[in-house]
């Protein structure tokens, strides 16, 4: 018990200091799976010793502390993270909570989205018209990022057709040539380099200076919406291909998958390409299709019930 408790003491203070690093200095100081192995390690712990759990546990926190100099934006939707499965079995285990959660016993279709490994944007319209923009911060308050926003290519500043207010949600990110060329001019600059293609983007995303953000190859990727006036779509798929059809950047790997088998050969087809894709990706996205399954599913205090990342292995320290 002694023991546990003091260890999960180190585990807060160590991940809550990766979590600085990462999110609000945009330098991680420990690879994804070291800190992905840090957290499952807390969780193992916390479920053996559940009164153990300290108040400022890492497994009820999303995000870090907000950079200072930013506004403020609280987000009318909550912006989660993702549980995580490593293992194929894990795919297996997902299906079935979902089974027993909903207690049906019917087909069951997914998408299998890569997962791009970049940083979350909320994008509010309202009447069409881009208004804000906000990192995902702690889940609840991000931090206003809306004037880079408008810099960013992908990022439409109206839409034609779409519902009086929406919120678009996805990845910002830099593709590889865009990253090399990047450190190059940083180089050649003596500015500082970044260590990788999610460094720079959310280094570029989060700066104070919209200038400098314009001069920056940023991408986006859209996936999700928070606040809606009215429904896109009644599935995950035709949801996407609405926020395709007003304008958005889509993955074309996204497909639509039914039980466990399927995607697992969504997730080994995604990772045979992953090294020709030409940007980041660390996993695929399995989400349950129908949005009505979806909102009986819920959420827990961090993560929907009715999506988890399946991670791929690390790669070797970013070399490409
Ligand atoms: N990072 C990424 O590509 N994501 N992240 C989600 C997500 C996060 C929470 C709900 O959905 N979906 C995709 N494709």
């Amino acid at each position: 018990e002694a023991q546990a408790r003091a260890e999960l003491a180190r585990l807060a203070a160590e991940i809550g200091r990766a979590n600085e690093a990462y999110h609000t200095l945009d330098a991680p100081e420990i690879s994804d799976a070291d800190y992905d192995a840090l957290k499952q390690r807390n969780a193992a712990i916390e479920a053996r010793f559940p009164d153990l759990k300290r108040a400022d546990s890492p497994s009820t926190q999303v995000g870090a502390a907000l950079a200072e100099g930013f506004g403020k934006i609280r987000h009318e939707v909550r912006m989660l993270s993702l549980e995580n499965a490593f293992a194929a079995e894990d795919v297996a285990d997902f299906e079935a909570r979902i089974r027993s959660y909903l207690g049906f016993e019917g087909p069951l279709l997914y998408t299998a989205e890569p997962k791009i490994d970049g940083l979350s944007l909320s994008l509010r319209y309202e009447g069409g018209v881009l208004m804000q923009a906000a990192t995902r911060g702690d889940g609840e308050m991000g931090e206003n990022v809306t004037e880079n926003a408008r810099t960013i290519a992908d990022i439409p500043a109206t839409l034609s057709n779409a519902p009086e207010v929406l919120e678009v949600r996805g990845e910002v990110y830099m593709s590889h040539a865009d990253f090399a060329a990047l450190n190059a001019r940083q180089q050649a600059a003596g500015e500082k380099t970044f260590a990788n293609p999610r460094n720079a983007a959310a280094g570029s995303l989060r700066q104070l200076d919209p200038q400098i953000t314009a001069a920056r190859p940023l991408r986006f990727f859209a996936y999700s919406w928070g606040a809606l006036s009215a429904p896109l779509a009644e599935t995950q798929i035709e949801a996407i291909a609405c926020l395709h059809r007003l304008g958005f950047q889509t993955n074309p790997l996204t497909r639509l998958c039914q039980g466990p088998e399927a995607l697992l050969a969504q997730y080994r087809a995604i990772e045979a390409q992953r090294a020709t894709l030409g940007y980041d990706i660390d996993g695929v996205v399995y989400k349950v299709n129908d949005l009505a399954l979806q909102r009986r599913l819920g959420f827990r205090s961090t993560t929907p019930r009715w999506a988890i990342a399946h991670k791929f292995p690390a790669e070797l320290a970013w070399t490409r």
